[in-house]
């Protein structure tokens, strides 16, 4: 690379307005001051229902080892920083608090996933990194979710390193694929960082190598157990289903004949009458794969169709959330300490009432009806409540407040987990086997109203009378500071 800097840290993975801002609050002596922001986004993706929350080991990697490289120093003194702000940002580490969602849990617009407490500098150098990772993890988990539902106990295999948006892209993409309940990756360095079930057929630049597809199948059979024929390269009915069959009767016990993969064409006309092919010739184990371009849509049609299919292999539509490139969550302050060390709530208002921060510290339950085991809602609190005491709890829209309901007989279930106290790690990080066990644990909760692809039905997520009076009262506060600021610039 042409460049003279070390690449061997991730803390100046930030945009460059934090450090100025953090300069600003040394300079002032401020940078101590305690502030707490909150993740959540406004918007569920892909008109999705539910939202499958995934990168919160890869932030616990980053504050773990966050602190700035003497190569980063460097190159800040290059773009013009004071030596005596490069000596105490030489010394930051990570020493703040923070609560957060499991990976796995499903999320709701509107609702805090993750809660990070700490000296001001310090949250807010991480803003950008932490979003970075929740809105890619977090979008990739729920496209993964939305296609493995319409999959169902079918296979579904990630394809799609070669289409991502870089190298790192692919890597975390397919780790957030599998989280949402991909069976398997193409991708082998996935398999090895992450543990994650390594698979693949092969390319049609074989069967061009090797002229025709009977050399390439006996070739590729010559040298491996399992075996799927890629059958589209010229003919596939005429040739490429009958040259597989060949071969694999040929080979006999020599080989696992797993089955073809169709990669062109109209794949449910073309499986279907695969299907009949490898049936007669006595075949009736052997799978069908498909892929080119599969998203949910395409999936949902072809079973429509009634396609052979066995296998769903899925690539750009997947790794790059081909339909809505970007989540959306936002880093919000939510209290911060002021002069005289007392921590006060903040807000930020808006004309749009949906965008209107909800104030103070805050804990989010899922409210489970004990009869049934399902959820009725997600239920906003602030820090001190404890709506598992109450018999009977109110559940109200947050901004329709007309629309509400009462529930007995539940489970309140706290969402958000300690995962670091004053910069020590208190967490232990499940496996990859278990986040995704924990993803079917959550969808079991779930009403299939919430869990159809289009037009789902809208998840209760609402706040408890405490803290939609305590927002109340904050936005009367901030008018009347606005008015009073108003007035003094008048006079
Ligand atoms: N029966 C079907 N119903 C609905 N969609 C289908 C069906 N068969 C294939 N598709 C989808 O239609 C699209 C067809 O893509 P395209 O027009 O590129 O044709 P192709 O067969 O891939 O041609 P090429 O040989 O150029 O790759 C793909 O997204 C594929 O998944
Ligand atoms: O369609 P996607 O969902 O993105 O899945 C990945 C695609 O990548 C391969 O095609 P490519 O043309 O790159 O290589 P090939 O010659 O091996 O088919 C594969 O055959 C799939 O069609
Ligand atoms: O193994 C395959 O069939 C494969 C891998 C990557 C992309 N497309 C297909």
């Amino acid at each position: 690379m042409n460049n003279h800097y070390n690449d061997d840290s991730l803390a100046l993975h930030t945009d460059l307005y934090q450090i100025n801002m953090s300069e600003t609050y040394w300079r002032e002596g401020v940078h101590n001051r305690r502030a707490v922001f909150e993740v959540n986004f406004r918007k569920l993706p892909f008109g999705n229902g539910y939202a499958v929350f995934a990168g919160l080991e890869r932030i616990i990697d980053f504050l773990k080892n966050f602190s700035f490289s003497e190569s980063d120093i460097e190159y800040l003194r290059e773009v013009g920083y004071q030596e005596d702000f490069l000596e105490y940002l030489k010394g930051i580490r990570f020493t703040g608090t923070v609560r957060s969602m499991r990976e796995g849990e499903l999320v709701f617009a509107n609702e805090p996933i993750l809660r990070i407490e700490g000296p001001i500098v310090e949250v807010q150098l991480v803003e950008t990194p932490i979003l970075n990772i929740i809105n890619y993890q977090t979008l990739i988990a729920t496209k993964a979710s939305r296609i493995k539902q319409v999959v169902g106990d079918q296979i579904a295999m990630e394809f799609g390193t070669r289409r991502a948006q870089e190298m790192d892209a692919a890597i975390w993409g397919t780790r957030a694929a599998y989280i949402g309940g991909f069976d398997a990756t193409s991708n082998v360095r996935a398999g090895k960082m992450f543990g994650i079930p390594v698979s693949g057929t092969h390319a049609h630049s074989m069967v061009q190598a090797y002229r025709n597809e009977y050399n390439a199948f006996k070739k590729y059979a010559a040298t491996h157990k399992d075996c799927v024929f890629l059958v589209d390269t010229y003919d596939t009915l005429k040739s490429g289903v009958p040259n597989a069959i060949k071969v694999a009767k040929e080979e006999g016990d020599n080989i696992n004949f797993i089955g073809i993969r169709l990669d062109s064409g109209d794949l449910a006309y073309l499986s279907k009458e695969a299907r009949k092919m490898l049936d007669e010739a006595g075949f009736k184990n052997a799978k069908i794969v498909a892929s080119n371009d599969l998203d949910e849509y395409t999936i949902i049609n072809l079973k429509a169709q009634g396609a052979k299919i066995d296998t769903w292999g899925v690539g750009t539509k997947l790794i790059t959330a081909y339909d809505q490139p970007a989540l959306g969550a936002v880093y919000k302050l939510v209290s911060v300490e002021d002069s005289e060390g007392n921590m006060t709530d903040t807000i930020k208002i808006s004309g749009n009432p949906e965008k209107v921060s909800t104030p103070g510290l805050k804990r989010v339950y899922r409210i489970i009806n004990r009869t049934n085991q399902k959820s009725e809602g997600d239920y906003i609190t602030l820090e001190h409540e404890e709506p598992q005491k109450e018999k009977r709890l109110k559940m109200f829209h947050p901004v329709h407040t007309f629309v509400s309901k009462f529930v007995t007989n539940f489970e309140a279930r706290e969402l958000q987990h300690t995962i670091f106290v004053n910069g020590e790690l208190v967490y232990e990080v499940p496996t990859l086997q278990e986040i995704r066990a924990f993803v079917n644990e959550n969808l079991t909760l779930l009403w299939d109203e919430y869990k159809r692809p289009t037009m789902p039905e809208e998840y209760p997520v609402d706040l408890s009378q405490e803290c939609w009076n305590n927002k109340m009262k904050r936005i009367e506060e901030v008018k009347t500071n606005i008015e009073e600021m108003i007035a003094s610039v008048n006079e």
